[in-house]
């Protein structure tokens, strides 16, 4: 199969102040990668991808998506286009039951009753919560709902799906369970994932991009970024 480039940026920067948290990264995704971020903290990895989904405004530089210049979207305008970005547990609605999240999701693309529900279905299946449908979303455990957050951005029908420490404070059996749902994800939409965690890192990743202090420190295969010493120096060496 041909490489498509899905997204791409080229100078982006964006300041806090006197501080260059995303500082002139050239960046380019594949359609169907699983593609890693990490570094260390305060790296700039939250800010990059809110750049991405728009939630951020950037102060220079562009972003590409699916051969659209998409810099100036609003985020709303970007999740049309087929970015979903689900990043906190805020995106819930407590006390909606899973089914009715998974449609108020669904309906941002679809207009008819049937075909919502159908999303909403389908979404809940493929992340392993279609028995939990009608329970109320604020009944679910942490590492439930953190599914659910999954499963609303696949009711988008993104072609990208980005997720931000989604195995934050999962345990190890809900972590061996993601693992499988993002594979699964992976067949229909390209994943970008900012993960702390390395064994889901290389578990799942097909290439990683290592950001420090802004800029992309180092970027190639599991293995390579494993091995890579700069890479050791700045994040694996630190890491806790
Ligand atoms: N809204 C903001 N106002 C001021 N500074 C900010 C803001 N958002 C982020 N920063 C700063 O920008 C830098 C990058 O932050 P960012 O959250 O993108 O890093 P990160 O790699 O996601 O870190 P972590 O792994 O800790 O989540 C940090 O120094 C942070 O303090």
């Amino acid at each position: 199969m041909a490489e498509v480039t899905l997204l791409q940026t080229r100078g982006l920067t964006r300041r806090f102040g006197g501080l260059t948290a995303v500082d002139r990264v050239d960046f380019t995704l594949m359609q169907g990668e699983i593609r890693a971020i990490i570094g260390p903290n305060g790296a700039g990895k939250s800010t990059f991808v809110g750049l991405l989904s728009g939630r951020i405004a950037p102060d220079a530089g562009t972003v590409l998506f699916d051969g659209q210049d998409i810099t100036r979207l609003p985020a709303h305008r970007r999740v049309r286009l087929g970015i979903a970005y689900t990043f906190q547990i805020t995106n819930i609605y407590p006390a909606m039951t899973v089914r009715e999240n998974l449609a108020v999701a669904a309906q941002s693309r679809l207009a008819h009753e049937a075909e919502i529900a159908a999303a909403a279905q389908e979404a809940a299946i493929a992340v392993g919560l279609e028995d939990r449908l009608p329970d109320r979303a604020g009944a679910l455990s942490y590492g439930h709902q953190r599914l659910l957050e999954v499963a609303m951005g696949l009711a988008l029908h993104p072609k990208l799906l980005i997720l931000d420490e989604p195995t934050q404070g999962l345990s190890d059996d809900e972590i061996d369970n993601f693992l499988t749902v993002v594979r699964r994800v992976a067949q229909t939409a390209t994943v970008l994932l900012i993960e702390h965690n390395m064994d889901v890192v290389m578990a799942l990743a097909t290439a990683i991009t290592v950001l420090d202090r802004g800029r992309i420190l180092a970027e190639g295969p599991p293995e390579a970024i494993a091995r890579d010493p700069a890479v050791q120096d700045a994040y694996l060496g630190r890491a806790t």
